[in-house]
């Protein structure tokens, strides 16, 4: 039988304090009340999530190119991005969580708009309860302007070439998803401004839960954004959502998981999905993600793409200002529910 959930002993928990130092405690050993999220968090296992070799996307076979876009969240190979680089963003990561709370309070957010933030967060769940979250985050946004914490002071170098690397990366993949969808070479560049592309940089510390399935992580979700890019230390805790099921993420050491996110569901007036997933916890080992979201830039009005509008003979999504959504739903806590069914236009609208 699982143990039970400890009583209210941590009633007076700050509203962002950090979990790392709270699952530190030597005394913890069932999850506090304020943590409780009740959940199933094992996944089932899929074979079916294929692996796309970036570089296949040079073939001069649209078929080959058009299967492998095709599909919702893919563990990208031969990416070009060296395995150095992805492993001292992970590092320069994990040092920041490292630091002592004062350097990390600095940055606790104050506003949805705020470049920088810090902190463990909390949704409102169906009940209307608060939900501390088993996870510590950082995010700075990072192009069209660079915003980077002052310490650990590797990670500036680090994240502006991972930046780099990573809006190139972007670039040539949406190309070939715009040939995909049948659009003109450069009409997504050109009509989203990718020269000036939004990108949030977050790094995501989980760590050892005593009770994994009285606890969450990230509750289900889908990102902002037009491509999300996410690698980890190799601890598993990603889950994506299919046909209502959940199943585990298991992406090849240094390949990159890309996720489609919110603004490409938009854009292709809904020929892509939004991919739904959630992190779990584990008692075991601490986990540390570093997610890239990708977008059109702040200023840019995300609407379906005009030539698909005329095949569909209508737009499905509302236009809406790229930053104005982003900072939309970093301001929204309310769990499960999504900025995408709100600018949805329903058939009889
Ligand atoms: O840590 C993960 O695997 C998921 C992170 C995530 O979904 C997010 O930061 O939006
Ligand atoms: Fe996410």
């Amino acid at each position: 039988m699982a143990p039970a959930i400890a009583p209210m002993k941590l009633s007076n928990l700050p509203e962002n304090s950090f979990v790392k130092a709270l699952a530190e405690s030597s005394t913890l050993n069932s999850v506090p009340s304020q943590f409780s999220f009740a959940n199933d968090s094992r996944g089932s296992h899929s074979d079916s999530i294929p692996i796309v070799d970036f570089s296949l996307l040079a073939s001069d076979n649209p078929d080959q190119r058009a299967k492998v876009l095709g599909t919702l969240t893919m563990p990208l190979v031969n990416h070009g991005i060296p395995d150095s680089l992805l492993k001292a963003i992970i590092d320069a990561s994990l040092e920041y969580f490292e630091l002592p709370e004062a350097d990390k309070r600095r940055y606790e957010a104050k506003s949805a708009s705020d470049p920088i933030k810090s902190g463990s967060g909390s949704v409102i769940n169906a009940a209307n309860h608060r939900v501390h979250l088993w996870r510590d985050f950082v995010k700075s946004y990072v192009h069209p302007q660079f915003h980077c914490p002052d310490k650990p002071q590797k990670l500036r170098k680090v994240l502006a070439e991972f930046s780099e690397k990573t809006r190139s990366v972007l670039r040539k993949l949406l190309q070939d998803i715009g040939e995909n969808l049948g659009l003109e070479k450069g009409y997504i560049d050109d009509t989203l401004k990718l020269d000036s592309c939004f990108q949030l940089y977050a790094a995501n510390y989980y760590p050892p839960c005593p009770q994994p399935d009285q606890a969450i992580g990230i509750p289900a979700h889908t990102d902002h954004g037009l491509l999300t890019f996410l690698i980890h230390n190799g601890v598993a805790g990603l889950q994506i959502q299919h046909d209502g099921k959940w199943f585990n993420t298991n992406s090849p050491q240094n390949s990159i998981l890309v996720n489609t996110a919110d603004h490409l569901e938009i854009f292709s007036n809904g020929r892509y999905k939004s991919v739904r997933h959630r992190a779990v916890v584990n008692s075991e080992a601490t986990r540390i993600s570093v997610v890239m979201a990708n977008g059109a830039a702040p200023d840019a009005i995300v609407r379906p793409a005009e030539p698909l509008v005329e095949q569909d003979g209508r737009p499905f999504y509302q236009p809406m200002k790229f930053i104005e959504y982003v900072e939309t739903m970093l301001s929204n806590r309310l769990e499960g529910k999504s900025n995408l069914d709100c600018i949805k236009i329903q058939q009889d609208d």
